[in-house]
Order: C-alpha cells, then sequence, then structure tokens
C-alpha cells in the first residue's frame, strides 16, 4: 500500500522543537521514489552564524554499521565468509569464545562488552580523552574483553560497538585491504556517493560540513566537538556523509541494488529489542504507529545525532539529524522525524 504523504507541518514542528532543547540545528530530507523533500531549521556553525543545510555533511555514527554489514554480505555472497562459522575460524584467537559466529556479531548477539561505556562513562571528559587519539583495533578490542561476556553468545540483543570493531577486523582480514577501499569500491564509487568519505584517522570532515555540539552532563553546555578521529569507532561509526548519500544508501539496499536477495533476506531476520524495535544484521527495524515498519539505524557520535530510515520496498528513505549529543530531550523529539515521515 502506498504511504501517506509526509506531514512536513508536523515535520517543521519537530526540527523547531528540538531547536527549542537545546540543538544549534537540524535538519530532515526524504527521498520519495525520486522527489527530495528538504526541511532545515538553526545554525551549522555557532561562530559564524551560517544556516545549517539539509545538504551539510554529518558524522553519520552507528549508520556506519550498516555499511560494514553490507560489505560483509557481499563477502558472503563471493562465497568468502560464512554468517554460521565462527569468528575464530577466520581471527584464530581473537575472542575467548569460539562459539560467537559472524552471525552474532552482526546481531549484537556476541555478548562483547561495549568498550564505549568504559570510554565514555562521563560524557566530556571521556571524548576530550579520546578526540584525537587514534586506536588500531587491537587496542580497542583488548579494552573490550578486559570485561567478561554481557551473555552466552547467541543468547539475547546486547548492542556492543566491539561487534562492528570485529566486523572491521573481518573485512580487511578476508580483502587483504582497509575497510576504507572496502566502503569506496562495494559502496560509494558504485552508487556514486560523492558526500560520503571514511576519513579515519583524520580529525576533519572534507567538503561543507555542520559543526557538531556536544551536551555536557551536568552544566547542559555546548561542547564544540567537530574536530575529532572517532577512532573510538572506526568501522562501527566513523564514516562522514550526508543525507541524500544516506538515502541513496538505504534505498539502494533495501532494493536489492547492494547484496542478493538471499543475503537481504538474513539480514532482516530480526532479534527482538522491545516492543516496537527489533535488530537485524546490522540493520534496526522501527515499527511506526500507523503500521509501517522501516529499515535504517540512528547514529551517535559527540555532537552528531542521526536518523536514516527507508520503507521495506527502498521508496522513501529519510535522514533526519540534529548537530548535538548527550541530550535525550532532543534524542526523544527527533524520533518524531520517523512518524512524520512515514505515517504522514
Ligand atoms: C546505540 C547508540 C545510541 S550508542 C552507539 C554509537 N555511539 C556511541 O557508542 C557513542 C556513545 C557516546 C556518545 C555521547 N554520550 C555519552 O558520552 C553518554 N555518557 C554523546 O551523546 O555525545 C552509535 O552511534 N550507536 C547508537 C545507535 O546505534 O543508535
Amino acid at each position: 500500500a502506498a504511504l501517506a504523504p509526509p506531514d512536513t507541518t508536523e515535520l517543521r514542528k519537530v526540527l523547531r522543537t528540538a531547536l527549542s532543547q537545546g540543538a544549534p540545528g537540524a535538519f530532515a530530507r526524504i527521498d520519495d521514489n525520486g522527489t527530495a523533500l528538504q526541511l532545515a531549521a538553526g545554525v551549522a556553525d555557532r561562530g559564524t552564524g551560517r544556516a545549517i543545510a539539509t545538504g551539510d555533511r554529518i558524522r553519520i555514527g552507528s549508520v556506519t554499521k550498516t555499511f560494514s554489514a553490507v560489505v560483509l554480505l557481499q563477502l558472503v555472497d563471493e562465497g568468502r565468509i560464512k554468517l554460521d562459522t565462527p569468528v575464530n575460524t577466520y581471527l584464530p584467537g581473537l575472542l575467548p569464545d569460539k562459539r560467537i559466529t559472524v552471525r552474532h556479531v552482526l546481531s549484537h548477539r556476541s555478548g562483547l562488552y561495549d568498550y564505549a561505556g568504559t570510554l565514555f562513562a562521563r560524557a566530556v571528559p571521556g571524548f576530550e580523552n579520546v578526540r584525537n587519539k587514534v586506536f588500531t583495533y587491537r587496542q580497542l578490542m583488548d579494552l573490550s574483553l578486559a570485561e567478561p561476556l554481557t551473555n552466552k553468545p547467541g543468547a539475547v540483543y546486547s548492542y556492543s560497538n566491539t561487534n562492528f570493531i570485529v566486523a572491521g577486523m573481518l573485512i580487511e582480514k578476508i580483502t587483504k585491504k582497509s575497510v576504507a577501499t572496502a566502503y569506496q569500491d562495494r559502496i560509494t564509487k558504485p552508487l556514486k556517493l560523492a558526500d560520503t568519505h571514511y576519513v579515519h584517522p583524520r580529525n576533519t570532515i572534507p567538503g561543507t560540513y555542520s559543526r557538531g555540539y556536544m551536551t555536557a552532563d551536568s552544566t547542559g553546555r555546548k561542547i564544540d566537538s567537530t574536530r575529532q578521529t572517532a577512532s573510538w569507532a572506526q568501522s562501527a561509526g566513523a564514516l562522514v556523509s550526508s543525507a541524500k548519500d544516506v538515502n541513496k544508501f538505504l534505498t539502494a539496499l533495501m532494493k536489492g541494488k547492494l547484496t542478493s536477495s538471499a543475503q537481504l533476506k538474513q539480514m532482516v531476520r530480526w532479534t527482538p529489542v522491545n516492543s516496537t524495535q527489533a535488530y537485524g544484521l546490522g540493520l534496526r527495524r522501527r515499527d511506526l504507529s500507523c503500521g509501517i515498519s522501516v529499515y535504517g539505524h540512528t547514529g551517535t557520535v559527540q555532537g552528531y545525532y542521526t536518523w536514516a530510515f527507508t520503507s521495506k520496498d527502498g521508496r522513501r528513505s529519510l535522514t533526519s539529524f540534529a548537530n548535538t549529543s548527550n541530550n535525550g530531550t532532543v534524542y526523544a523529539t527527533m524520533n518524531r522525524t520517523l512518524e512524520s515521515a512515514f505515517c504522514g
């Protein structure tokens, strides 16, 4: 059934509310079967007062996980890796439990502890401590493996960035090339995603971009968190992209342009998260109030909140964004962009 037209009045209200709750700027871009709807409010740069634009490049955080999952599913299609094979078969001795499979990792069921919990127990000091650091994958794994597994392999969904560090290690081991090369050769070049770059370990964003302003825990003060290596995230969250590119990526994914239909079916085998959410392989499902389910990912990097979802057939994609973080009120408000975009 065709989707109701987006509710642009409500969408504009949501963006304005996010600004009133502390986001310097916010935007939403809907690509609806070739027609783009673009709304923006506030500023990309608090210093110059430059207005935010839907074309601004942003740090997309964990939306990167969907890119990493797509690369691995392409490697499954090429017969170079199997979802139900233990990770240690490909990376001998890496994980403490040889029962953890590639599928466990991509569906956040491995039990591997999320090192971000350690790094960011205190938001701003944690960020300041890592913003200029360049981590190796091994160092991030050591941070995770310093803690016990949170659950038996495969038992439950337990979100962990560590899973997509393992995904990056698998990609580099199997392809013998960097994840940057994998994203470029397998996704950004074929789809002509000109705004999408894996700039790690550089700490600057190329081209025209929105600055990001994280919120301090106690005072609510805004800290300019734009310049950072995002090395704590890498294949779990270090891509830079734009709303146009992310929408194009999600549409291509659901239209079967990036993997075989067999692997796309694997990607949408859902593990329940709560009553309205589920997780597949590097892909979230959100069940909306109007009975529509949408597929994509959210992202949180210091100063950068992103929502990126598409309809099951890929005909309508939304990327919405606010250039703040560590602000639960803004997060809850911006969640409503999904309802406005897909339920009308
Ligand atoms: C599951 C999430 C939300 S967290 C995960 C990943 N981002 C991180 O792990 C960074 C967390 C620290 C961000 C920081 N917060 C704190 O330091 C709080 N102590 C802030 O808000 O600036 C990402 O992206 N994912 C989101 C996702 O997948 O949607």
